[in-house]
């Protein structure tokens, strides 16, 4: 469950205050999907990383499982981050690791004793079982962001965060991607925020918020 409680947010240029996100509010029940619209500028990525712990909130509360990020300290929230799935436009895959090793590399890095249960599931799931030795180089853009998926998804987070995932793609991967990353979330009932520029992939999601002047339109 995901409480956002009038957050405001600004940023601070030449002694002036520029004000990007003014007493949002939002609540997200546990599994539920947001994709988040808004023109450029308008604030998404500021509340993708608010959520995220990276940046902190001006005023306001904001609640993970009921975890309050506004009260936390670097290791609480170095240790929340861990729970987080994170996806990007640039895919961020590491040019030197396979395909198999991209997806391992941070749980084995934040989870060394544990066992990556959902691995083969995941990587059969979003069509990488062939590939696992490739390296990034070798793939295609969705294939490149199915690996960034089985990476956010591996660790099984509570809340994956994914900034404009399919801005590289075309129309068709997009869907694809999309598609399957909705699909995977929903059915281990992960609450996924996602930033997007498309109308069209918002029909994936369980709800639609527009960011405007600041607060949702
Ligand atoms: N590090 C920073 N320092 C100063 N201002 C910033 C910084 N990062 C973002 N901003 C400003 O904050 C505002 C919101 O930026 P943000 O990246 O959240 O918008 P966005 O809705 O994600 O945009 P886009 O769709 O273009 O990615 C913009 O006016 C931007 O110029």
């Amino acid at each position: 469950m995901i409480a956002v409680d009038n957050l405001s947010f600004s940023r601070y240029q030449g002694g002036r205050e520029f004000p990007i996100l003014r007493e949002l509010s939002l609540s997200l029940s546990k599994g539920e999907q947001l994709a988040l619209l808004g023109d450029s500028g308008s604030g998404k990525t500021t509340l993708l990383h608010i959520l995220a712990g990276l940046l902190p909130a001006g005023k306001g509360s904001v609640s993970i499982d009921e975890l309050e990020l506004t009260e936390m300290g670097d290791t609480e929230l170095a240790l929340y981050r861990r729970q987080l799935g994170l996806i990007f436009q640039h895919y961020q895959l590491l040019d030197c690791l396979t395909v198999k090793q991209n997806i391992q590399f941070q749980f084995q890095l934040n989870f060394p004793k544990q066992t990556a249960h959902e691995f083969d599931a995941l990587v059969e799931a979003l069509g990488l079982a062939y590939k696992l030795d490739a390296m990034p180089h070798e793939l295609s853009g969705g294939e490149q962001q199915r690996v960034g998926i089985a990476r956010a998804l591996l660790n099984q987070p509570k809340l994956v965060l994914a900034d404009e995932p399919t801005g590289n793609l075309d129309q068709t991967r997009s869907h694809q991607v999309v598609q399957l990353l909705t699909k995977l979330c929903r059915e281990r009932n992960i609450n996924l925020v996602m930033v997007t520029h498309s109308q069209q992939l918002t029909d994936y999601f369980d709800r639609v918020e527009i960011l405007r002047d600041g607060q949702f339109a």
